[in-house]
């Protein structure tokens, strides 16, 4: 009786833990005011954020504002969390492509909202909001890709590091122009551009707010491959059809592991591993492959 009590206590804990690290960096806690902030970003309206959830299993989410080259106003920075949220209940989800309306990734965020958000203590709730947004992002069970198609700049650039993949069109560019703005990364960027291309690339890449064209990124490892400009949402489709045939339990299963091992230390992400892995034994698809005796030829 006390041993399942107990069992049981420590599965609920352990569940917990997991679930909490899906769940945001920052909260009251760390002085982090939410609701704060996000009056102040309704202040600064404009463009939108879209996702189109397909059959297939394939999420679209535009970066919509082209008159200022998709830059983030108050309002998209809302909306970007809300679909976050939506995308992680998506039950039947695989990948997700990120890309920017008109063949414009992103400016970074609306220097007007920059502006008015001045104060030292919006500029950390800023950065914290941002932050949960995008680590929640890279959380995701998703596979995600994000297309550039021209200027990926600031906050634009630091968007591109929580996907899990990067493609780039001919004369596109990725520049962490921080720097310039008397700035450095605070949506994450820098420590997840470190985690992509080592700590002296990225120092490189910030300190000499270098630019970033699609050969270069694929010498650093930080785009996977160049397409054609016409046709390239099509293309980014088609590349991450490679990685998303499969049921979605699976996939959603080896994005976690993959997701716990690049986060965690070692021992938590073994245990994780382990976890996930008890979500597939015996499931659907693994019962099926044993019956039709798969071989792999
Ligand atoms: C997290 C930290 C950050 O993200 S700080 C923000 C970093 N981003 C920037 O500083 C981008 C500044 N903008 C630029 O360098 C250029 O506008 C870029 C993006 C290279 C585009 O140049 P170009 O193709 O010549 O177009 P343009 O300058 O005429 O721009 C078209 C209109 O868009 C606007 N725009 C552009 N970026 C932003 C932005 N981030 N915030 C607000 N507005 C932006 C431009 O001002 C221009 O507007 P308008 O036609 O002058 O009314």
């Amino acid at each position: 009786m006390a041993f399942s009590l107990w069992k049981g206590l420590f599965q609920t804990t352990k569940g917990r833990l997991l679930q909490q690290r899906s769940l945001s960096l920052y909260s009251h806690a760390h002085g982090f005011e939410e609701e704060e902030i996000k009056k102040k970003l309704q202040l600064y309206a404009g463009g939108s954020i879209d996702l189109s959830k397909a059959d297939n299993g394939i999420g679209v989410l535009t970066l919509n504002n082209p008159r200022v080259m998709n830059a983030f106003t108050g309002t998209m920075m809302i909306e970007l969390q809300e679909r976050v949220l939506e995308l992680e209940n998506w039950k039947d989800g695989k990948g997700l492509i990120i890309h920017g309306a008109e063949n414009s990734f992103c400016s970074g965020s609306d220097l007007n909202a920059v502006r008015a958000l001045s104060s030292a203590q919006d500029g950390m709730n800023m950065c914290m909001f941002m932050q949960n947004t995008l680590t929640r992002l890279m959380r995701l069970p998703l596979i995600t890709v994000a297309l550039i198609q021209g200027k990926a700049l600031g906050g634009g650039s630091e968007l591109t590091t929580a996907c899990d993949f990067r493609l780039m069109t001919p004369g596109s560019e990725i520049r962490f122009v921080h720097k310039q703005m008397g700035l450095v990364p605070g949506w994450g960027g820098a420590s997840r551009l470190v985690q992509i291309v080592g700590s002296g690339p990225a120092l490189k890449l910030l300190s000499g707010a270098l630019r970033v064209n699609p050969e270069i990124a694929l010498h650093l490892g930080l785009a996977e491959e160049i397409l054609c400009t016409s046709g390239s949402l099509e293309a980014a489709h088609t590349w991450l059809n490679q990685y998303t045939n499969g049921p979605a339990e699976v996939i959603q299963a080896a994005k976690k592991v993959i997701a716990a091992g690049r986060e965690l230390p070692l021992e938590a992400a073994l245990r994780t591993e382990k976890e996930i892995f008890g979500t597939v034994w015996g499931g659907p698809a693994n019962l099926k492959a044993l019956t039709q005796r798969t071989k792999h030829k």
